[in-house]
């Protein structure tokens, strides 16, 4: 067996054993299918363990930048007491109207605010409208706003914010100080700013599995 159809198959053989069969989730996931939207959402196992996080942590209120079909969205909501609240934001409006017929599905419509336009624009907004601090933040959106996403994301934290960025490895091309792929340069800045930002403590963890080798950050803002 080659390397990625090993990796795919631990998924699959994690997923069979640790997360429960869910229908609604495999409908979702056909259903973004057939609206053509791309296959880069988060796998089962990440998205279980971002709903892991956001239990162990407490978290009540979540910024999500970047919903695509609300995949993950859905992941993130069902960790959520009943009254907790998720905002996500998403640029392509033919995303975020799958994303909002996959959440009324998952019947998590309630607790999901889907903020359609540039996230950048958006978190500008939202500063302006004066929303509250979240206590949870994933970041997931296009890579070389990452560095922009951290400062929003910073903007948005309280002491005790856990903020995770996916996609952080690249399948190892973030070590290429060469590249010239715009994600990767964005995903560098990130680390960049990480590493001198002292407000964050946060580390990475390379991964592998049905998405590839990548990796994620994940970090707690200390003050
Ligand atoms: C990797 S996908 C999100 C996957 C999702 N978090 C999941 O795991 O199910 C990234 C999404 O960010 C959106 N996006 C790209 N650029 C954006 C921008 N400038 N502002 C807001 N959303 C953006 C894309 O349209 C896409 O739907
Ligand atoms: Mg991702």
């Amino acid at each position: 067996m080659n390397q990625g159809t090993v990796w795919n198959e631990v998924d699959q053989y994690i997923a069979e054993r640790l997360i429960e069969q869910d229908a609604v989730l495999a409908k979702v996931l056909s259903t973004n299918q057939e609206a053509g939207l791309p296959a880069i959402d988060v796998s089962a196992a990440q998205g279980k363990f971002l709903n892991l996080l956001v239990q162990l942590h407490g978290s009540k209120r979540i910024l999500e930048i970047g919903t695509l079909g609300g995949y993950s969205t859905i992941w993130l909501a069902r960790a959520l007491p009943p009254y907790g609240k998720i905002v996500t934001l998403e640029l392509d409006p033919h995303h975020a109207q799958i994303a909002a017929a996959n959440l009324a599905h998952a019947q998590v419509q309630d607790k999901v605010e889907i903020r359609v336009g540039e996230a950048l624009e958006q978190l500008a907004l939202m500063r302006d409208e004066g929303v509250e601090a979240f206590d949870f933040i994933f970041i997931d959106a296009d890579k070389p706003n990452n560095p922009h996403y951290l400062k929003w994301a910073l903007h948005f934290s309280h002491p005790g914010t856990v903020i995770v960025g996916d996609n952080v490895v690249r399948g190892g091309e973030v070590l290429d100080e060469n590249n010239s792929d715009p994600r990767v340069i964005g995903v560098r800045q990130f680390y960049d700013l990480l590493a001198e930002e002292k407000r964050i403590t946060a580390t990475a963890i390379q991964t592998v599995g049905s998405k590839g080798y990548d990796g994620f950050m994940i970090g707690i803002v200390t003050n």
